[in-house]
């Protein structure tokens, strides 16, 4: 089978990095991760932190066998597949597999794409610049909005009325614009208890 059609079966997948850290953002932050990024993303956020990861064809094509034997190197079974847009690929077979080799599973995604694979957890950031794909919304155990201007506010709640009601929800304050956003970040979630901060708190630490 050739490399296209690999990648296209989720059997071999683009990947910008991947490294063991904290989690930093979300209900999850500070707990101990394998950050598994892939590369590709036709999102296009004017404010997005992994410009890089963007041209999919940058990256190593590595097969989903070598990416699981990697991530078995670290004593934590927590893994966080993000990018780029990791639902731009089948996540099936290396949700499966990661799985079976007792991984608890989490996506960082803006739901663009169909969903796919089998996560244990599901981190959905929507976004202005490109729509997301009506699957994700079952899915979402946790709705995480950046907040780069006060309409974001507004977005926030058009995407909440969608999500499922244990859905978790969470504002976050891009991180160039987080002096000027955040007290009115704080004033909402005081004045909205059904929401709750997130901090990039990775970036404070210093740490990937
Ligand atoms: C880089 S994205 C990759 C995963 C996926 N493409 C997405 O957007 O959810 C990972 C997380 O970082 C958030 N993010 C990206 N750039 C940011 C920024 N400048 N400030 C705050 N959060 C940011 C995204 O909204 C998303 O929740
Ligand atoms: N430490 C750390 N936590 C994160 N949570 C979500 C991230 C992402 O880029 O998806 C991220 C990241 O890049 N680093
Ligand atoms: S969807 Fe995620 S990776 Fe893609 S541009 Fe937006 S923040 Fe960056
Ligand atoms: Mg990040």
């Amino acid at each position: 089978m050739d490399k296209k059609l690999k990648i296209k079966e989720g059997l071999m997948l683009p990947v910008m990095e991947a490294f063991y850290t904290i989690q930093g953002e979300g209900m999850h932050a500070g707990n101990p991760a394998y950050f598994l990024r892939l590369g590709g993303c036709d999102v296009g956020c004017v404010w997005c932190d992994v410009k890089e990861s963007w041209e999919a064809e940058k990256w190593p094509v590595l097969g989903i066998e070598e990416i699981v034997d990697q991530a078995l190197i670290y004593p934590g079974r927590m893994i966080v597949i993000t990018g780029g847009e990791p639902l731009m690929y089948n996540l099936d077979p290396l949700t499966a597999l990661l799985k079976e080799r007792g991984f608890t599973i989490h996506i960082e995604t803006s739901g663009a794409h169909p969903f796919s694979g089998n996560f244990d957890w599901v981190c959905f950031s929507p976004k202005k610049f490109k729509a997301p794909h009506p699957s994700i919304y079952t899915k979402a155990d946790e709705l995480k909005v950046v907040i780069f201007h006060k309409s974001d506010f507004e977005f926030a709640e058009k995407h909440a009325a969608l999500v499922n009601k244990a859905c978790k929800k969470l504002l976050q304050p891009e991180w160039s614009k987080s002096t000027q956003m955040l007290e009115g970040i704080i004033n909402y979630v005081k004045n909205h208890p059904d929401w709750k901060i997130s901090l990039q708190t990775h970036k404070f630490m210093d740490i990937p």
